[in-house]
């Protein structure tokens, strides 16, 4: 294995570009951003160089909603509606997931979020305490949530508490700095009233943020409505499930005093506009209400069937054609504010920082190639970046100064992208076999 994966001390990220100028990047021992500028090199006595020359540095990218392992979901059911896609294909297939799919698809999950230039990402899933080791040996940040589903019948409301319970001290107790722990009521169509309020009063008293999906759909807006006599943002607050530490994911369908709910309680939307079209949910998250009433913006994939990659920058460029395509404006959602959506607002969502090449900041960054076709010619780096590349302009990945990708090189790739490939086709088999 090349000795850049293994080495541990500081860093020097020599004469790369940001903003158009050529500086120094260097990294303590900690991981954290000492020095940025043409001199930073003087500050410090590097264990490794990396060469910038040719490089743009850009904030590590932050996914604010996924399920990882969903990875191992690809392509298996594709060109349907929601709900049927997930009643009839998708969750008959997850009721033989095991401890071990999960572990592989992750691995795979974050690979692929890697070699893309992700950092860190928003999980909700099963089998968490294996997606969280899986991120471990991969070094990147994740927040985990158990997906937790009781349809409102009491006993697997109680089975879903002592799931969620046993993962948050599960997590608690790795106590590792990148990995956090929240909790994930999958959505106000799955979760019963009851569940939401104990969701909402757990996370208050764990002190942890709340990851759930909120108007996805219009049908989800209507029965809501029907049954409760209210949306479902409104639903959600009077739970308590609406703080500066929730992900809402989609926020397709929210009206108006919705997004200023939203922007009051201060919470995180997560876009997620390839699974949106894809599962042809008919309406584009309000972006400019949500950015009128102050809501933290940020970007998600979902998963990768729905997606069905986890390239967080081909969903830079879907979410400003999106906006501009569903809201007739074509100046709304411009390439900074994309990046900003993918970086800054993930980091502030998930607490990873200020999401910004700074002083202080923990050193999640990314090395664009400058010779790429993507990258060629170079007169807006944002533009280029949101709207001409993808992933494959990425050549190094760092996160909290730990090298995780260089030159396009992740350690274990081969053997990641084997077992994955292997378990996905084991899990369709049982469940062909049931079936
Ligand atoms: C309970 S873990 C998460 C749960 O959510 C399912 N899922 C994946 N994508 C979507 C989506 O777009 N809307 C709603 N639910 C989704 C996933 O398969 C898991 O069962
Ligand atoms: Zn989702």
């Amino acid at each position: 294995m090349n000795e850049i994966f293994t080495a541990r001390g500081s860093v020097l990220i020599a004469g790369v570009t940001i903003d158009g100028s050529t500086v120094d990047i260097a990294l303590d021992e900690t991981g954290t951003i000492a020095a940025i500028g043409k001199d930073a090199r003087k500050t410090i006595d590097a264990d490794i160089v990396i060469d910038g020359s040719d490089r743009i540095a850009v904030p590590g990218l932050v996914n604010t909603h996924t399920h990882a392992a969903m990875s191992l979901l690809r392509g298996y059911a594709d060109d349907m509606i929601l709900q049927d896609w997930l009643s009839q294909k998708i969750w008959p297939l997850e009721a033989h997931l095991t401890g071990d799919d999960v572990y592989a698809g992750t691995r795979l999950a974050c690979l692929e979020m890697i070699k893309s230039g992700t950092v860190a990402f928003n999980d909700m899933y099963f089998f968490m305490d294996r997606a969280a080791a899986a991120v471990d040996e991969m070094g990147m940040r994740a927040t985990f949530a158990y997906g937790f589903i009781d349809l409102g019948m009491e006993e697997k409301r109680e089975a879903e508490i002592k799931a969620t319970e046993t993962l948050i001290a599960h997590i608690k107790s790795l106590n590792n700095p990148r990995i956090q722990a929240a909790v994930g009521p999958h959505s106000v169509y799955t979760v019963s009233p009851e569940a939401l309020s104990w969701c909402g009063d757990f996370a208050k008293e764990q002190n942890i943020g709340i990851h759930v999906h909120l108007s996805e759909t219009e049908k989800e807006v209507v029965d809501c409505v029907a049954q409760f006599g209210k949306r479902p943002a409104v639903l959600l607050d009077e739970y308590g499930c609406l703080t500066p530490r929730t992900v809402a994911a989609h926020c397709c369908w929210l009206d108006e005093a919705e997004c200023r709910l939203l922007g009051e309680r201060g919470v995180t939307a997560s876009h997620n506009p390839a699974s949106n079209m894809k599962l042809a949910v008919n309406r584009a998250m309000p972006y400019h209400w949500l950015k009128q009433y102050g809501a933290n913006i940020a970007l998600g994939t979902d998963g990768c069937s729905s997606n069905n990659n986890l390239d967080l920058m081909e969903e830079m460029k879907f979410a400003a054609l999106l906006q501009k395509f569903a809201w007739n404006s074509p100046t709304l959602l411009p390439a900074n504010e994309a990046l900003t959506m993918a970086t800054a607002a993930g980091a502030r969502a998930l607490g990873t920082g200020p999401g910004t090449l700074t002083v202080g900041a923990p050193a999640d960054i990314v090395l664009l190639d400058t010779r790429a076709v993507c990258n060629t010619p170079l007169f807006h780096a944002d533009s280029n970046a949101v709207y001409a590349c993808n992933g494959s302009a990425v050549m190094t990945v760092l996160c909290q100064g730990r090298i995780l990708m260089h030159e396009r090189e992740v350690p274990g790739e081969e053997e990641i992208v084997r077992e994955a490939g292997d378990a996905a086709l084991s899990l369709a088999d049982r469940a062909e076999e049931s079936s």
